[in-house]
């Protein structure tokens, strides 16, 4: 069985202490193969690495980071396959998921490859008529990126193109769970032959790798997706030493259903919006507020669709909806689908572990569909991050939009409707990032800024343009002769 390691001054190395962890595949926990488990020592190593490096790189022109890029993107393209089976074995996403996952990151090196031909600063007007004033932005140095396990190719490339483009050097934590599928990823910047110490991944558990990053006085900047609580740490571990930090998030994200609404588009998109990539997207709807008068053809067309749903290992064809992407994942979905009872929602569908013979050795929950949630019940309050939707019923646009707003998260929201009035109501009167019409939370696109309001992210974007203003800091240069 193979060990993935380290990747560190252009080369893969072994972690120091020599320690490995076991990468399970939640369709059937089967071991997939193994990943280095790496000590502060070998994160110095990294960074060290980074740190030599940053001088060269950011000294070549854009053009020429961004040739990298592309030569990066070819790889990947190529090795698409390999890369997208080996994400739905470790992670458990469907292999067509897994498949346009991997086409995305190649997009995306894509666009940023072209972002290295484009303008960074502007002039100003000075007071002074014989001055010329201007701002140029300069990389932040070495970058520490920290990554989740839902989206093992799109997010690691979504945070290391830009930081690259701009000139940053780059130091990778991936989620332990998709180390593999990351170190393949590593492995086309390899192939491409980016200059030893630009990119580095160092594999091993968020306490001692991510945080050993957030308290390393050689990385400049911290990008990080994934749960609440880890994100505030690094907030205010980057804080306190002065660092640059990006956070993304958990969402709590509603879609509602007016009564006006096309009950056959909107039952389409909450079903892909709440159980594709089996709800672990921080874009997932997990909340459908529904009119009172139109609830029970919405539910009724709902149930019809959610019992079509074919679950199993997502490496076989014609195959919807995956396992959950490991065992403790699973058990903090059923620990919700508890609650939910407790506190009285209503189970209309689902709510139980998938048992039987292919499911045996596999995490799989039934999609899972509460009806007469309360707002201020837990799972209607808290991210679930596996397939369970909570219907909440409303009367009026008005409370729709409070129920819509009734979280602390801010990520993405929707609506279903005809009425163009209720549509520029709701883009004005919903607090998130990412606000949708007609089409399901989830869902983005590479070249449009990606974050979200409250406490879904650290108020920053990503993506697209935007993310020139986290992985570059602002020079205003005033020249006089
Ligand atoms: N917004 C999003 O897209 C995501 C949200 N989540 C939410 O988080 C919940 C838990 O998922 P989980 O994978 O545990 O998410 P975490 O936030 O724990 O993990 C995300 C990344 O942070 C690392 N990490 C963990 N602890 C620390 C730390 N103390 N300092 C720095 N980095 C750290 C992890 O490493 P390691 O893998 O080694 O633990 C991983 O690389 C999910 O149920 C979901 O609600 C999860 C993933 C993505
Ligand atoms: O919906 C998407 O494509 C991305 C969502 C995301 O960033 C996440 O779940 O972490």
């Amino acid at each position: 069985m193979k060990t993935y390691s380290n990747y560190i001054a252009g080369e893969w190395k072994d972690s120091i202490a020599g320690e490995t962890r076991e990468i399970i595949n939640p369709a059937t926990s089967e071991v997939v193969g193994k990943s280095s488990v790496s000590t502060a020592e070998d994160l110095n190593r990294a960074v060290q690495a980074a740190s030599e490096a940053k001088f060269g790189w950011s000294q070549l022109a854009g053009a020429a980071r961004g040739d990298y890029l592309y030569k990066v993107a070819n790889i990947i393209e190529a090795r698409l396959e390999e890369i997208a089976e080996t994400m739905t074995r470790e992670m458990g996403k469907t292999l067509p998921e897994a498949k346009g996952e991997t086409a995305r990151g190649v997009a995306i090196l894509r666009y940023y490859a072209g972002e290295g031909m484009r303008k960074v600063g502007d002039v100003i007007p000075s007071s002074d008529s014989e001055a010329l004033m201007f701002t140029k932005r300069v990389p932040l140095g070495v970058v520490g990126i920290i990554t989740p396990w839902n989206f093992p190719v799109a997010i690691p490339i979504w945070k290391m193109a830009p930081a690259l483009i701009y000139g940053n050097t780059v130091v990778i934590k991936p989620a332990s769970e998709t180390a593999i599928t990351a170190a393949k990823v590593i492995d086309c910047f390899h192939e491409a032959g980016l200059p030893k110490g630009v990119v580095n991944m160092v594999t091993g558990s968020g306490s001692v790798i991510g945080d050993g990053m957030v308290n390393h006085r050689g990385i400049a900047g911290i990008s990080f997706t994934g749960s609440d609580v880890v994100g505030k740490q690094i907030a205010m571990g980057a804080v306190e030493r002065g660092a640059k930090f990006q956070l993304e998030m958990g969402g709590k994200n509603p879609v509602i259903i007016a009564e006006d609404a096309d009950l056959d588009k909107a039952v389409e998109g909450t079903i892909s919006g709440a159980f594709r990539s089996t709800g672990q997207k921080c874009t997932a709807t997990s909340r459908v507020l529904v009119h009172r008068n139109i609830k029970q053809a919405f539910v009724d067309k709902l149930l019809t669709a959610s019992q079509s749903i074919k679950i199993g290992n997502g490496l076989e064809d014609g195959v919807w909806m995956g396992p959950c992407s490991s065992e403790s994942q699973m058990e903090t979905v059923l620990s919700y689908i508890e609650k939910g009872k407790k506190e009285g929602a209503k189970l209309l569908f689902g709510g139980n572990r998938l048992r039987g013979s292919e499911f045996d050795q596999g995490f799989y929950v039934e999609p899972t569909i509460f009806d007469e949630v309360d707002s201020k019940m837990q799972i209607a309050q808290e991210e679930i991050f596996g397939p369970v939707i909570a219907v909440i019923p409303f009367d009026n646009l008005e409370e729709a939009f409070e129920l819509a707003n009734d979280t602390q998260f801010g990520l993405s929201a929707s609506i279903y409707t005809e009425n163009v009035g209720a549509m520029l109501k709701f883009i004005d009167r919903v607090d998130a990032g990412l606000v949708r019409i007609n089409a399901e939370t989830a869902g983005v696109e590479l070249q449009a800024p990606f974050g979200g309001m409250k406490s879904s992210s650290s108020h920053s974007r990503e993506q697209g343009e935007a993310a020139i203003e986290f992985y570059t800091s602002i020079k205003t240069v005033f020249v006089k002769g």
